[in-house]
């Protein structure tokens, strides 16, 4: 990967700094961030990687915002901090979609995230320790108003590209209703107006595992001893989810009825698709805070782009960006009715489109030819 990260602009009214992580920044907010469910949160700090250089106007500016357990760590190898390597990399970089010759992309780690921003596992800002259960509840809106402080703190005006993926997604959405100004371009996929039911069943669900977990003890359990975290509740919540996050067929396919090579079902042992997912499970509690999984996860089921706005359909009506909408033919979790009414709700935008993939909701990671081919679509007008 070429395209290192520029200098950031010096600003009074922000602090910015180099994370010891690879090649993670970030950005310190100087005033409280005022939340929409009321009170402010003091020292918000946002970890950001950037790629390619910006234009002196800065309008080459391409925003990626992660999913759920994503990170800043969108395109890039491997490397300290980072042991897989960027999850969008087949997308950014010199000749891919998001061709860093031409674009400057930020990808910041969210609000209330756990690999740089500011989270449950963050030190409290009075000294009083670590947030743990006193962190309070977020809202899209409120990560997104956190990313417009590091827009203007990277003395980004208006992004030429908002683009994200589930819950990504449901920000790329926020952005384009809160600063239709700021969002010349938008590429939803795999994603929601708002958190359906069945979508907030399974999250609750998965939450309910980690509040069960004993060693949860009211989310204050970042000074337990190493290894007394609510991991039994968090690896839960993954299994759960990486079903949701996977096509029944591809399941059947993969894994059928086999056994996990060297066991036995009928003797204790595991069929492989349980092996599978207690691998992502074990994956996850390696790397993931399970306060932030549930602040998460909380703020994903309070998205509502039409709540305060006149309902779902007012709110689309402020979108002015040139908006491509997609999904992924075998989600079950993030259903494809979903993505058309978005589409069919947002002005000027193209009917819904298809990313055919077996692998689920996961399509949007997997499937980079495709999202790359409506990257190159929706930025070939801004050439
Ligand atoms: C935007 C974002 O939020 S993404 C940020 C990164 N996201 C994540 O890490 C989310 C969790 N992971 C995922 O969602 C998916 O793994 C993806 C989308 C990243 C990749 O999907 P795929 O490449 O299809 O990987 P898949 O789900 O098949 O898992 C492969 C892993 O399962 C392991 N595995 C497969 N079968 C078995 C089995 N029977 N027993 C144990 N492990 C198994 C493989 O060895 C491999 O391990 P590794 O990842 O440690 O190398
Ligand atoms: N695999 C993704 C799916 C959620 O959209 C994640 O873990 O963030």
């Amino acid at each position: 990967m070429t395209g290192g990260a520029p200098a950031p602009p010096v600003s009074g009214a922000w602090r910015h700094g180099v994370s010891p992580v690879g090649r993670r920044r970030w950005v310190a907010l100087e005033k409280p961030l005022r939340l929409e469910g009321g009170g402010a949160l003091p020292g918000v700090r946002l970890a950001y990687e950037t790629w390619g250089t910006p234009a002196p106007d800065a309008s080459n500016a391409v925003l990626v915002l992660h999913a759920l357990t994503g990170d800043s760590h969108a395109a890039g190898p491997a490397g300290p901090g980072h042991p897989t390597p960027g999850w969008w990399d087949g997308l950014i970089g010199p000749g891919r979609a998001l061709d860093t010759r031409r674009w400057f992309v930020v990808a910041p780690n969210v609000l209330g995230g756990c690999q740089g921003s500011t989270g449950p596992a963050s030190p409290r800002p009075d000294g009083r320790g670590l947030w743990g259960g006193a962190f309070p509840r977020l809202t899209q809106r409120d990560q997104v108003a956190a990313e417009a402080r590091l827009a203007d703190a990277l003395g980004i005006g208006a992004w030429a590209l908002v683009i994200g993926g589930s819950m990504g997604g449901m920000r790329a959405l926020e952005w384009a209703v809160t600063h239709p100004h700021r969002t010349r371009a938008l590429l939803l996929l795999a994603t929601t107006a708002a958190a359906g039911a069945e979508q907030i069943a399974w999250a609750t669900v998965q939450v309910g595992a980690i509040r069960a977990d004993p060693g949860w003890r009211g989310g204050d359990y970042h000074d337990a001893a190493p290894g007394r975290g609510p991991h039994a509740g968090l690896g839960l919540a993954r299994r759960l989810a990486q079903v949701t996050y996977r096509s029944e067929p591809e399941l059947q396919a993969r894994f059928g009825r086999h056994p996990q090579d060297g066991e036995d079902p009928a003797r204790g042992g595991r069929y492989r698709v349980a092996s599978y997912l207690d691998h992502h499970a074990a994956k996850l509690v390696r790397r993931f805070d399970a306060g932030s999984y549930v602040v998460l996860t909380e703020a994903m089921n309070a998205h509502d782009v039409g709540r305060g706005r006149g309902g779902l359909a007012a709110a689309l009506r402020r979108v002015t960006a040139r908006t491509l909408v997609a999904g992924v033919d075998s989600d079950r979790l993030y259903p494809f009715a979903q993505q058309r009414e978005l589409a069919d709700g947002i002005p000027g935008a193209d009917a819904a489109r298809i990313i055919a993939s077996p692998y689920g909701h996961d399509g949007f990671l997997l499937e980079t030819a495709q999202v790359g081919a409506l990257i190159r679509e929706l930025t070939a007008a801004d050439a």
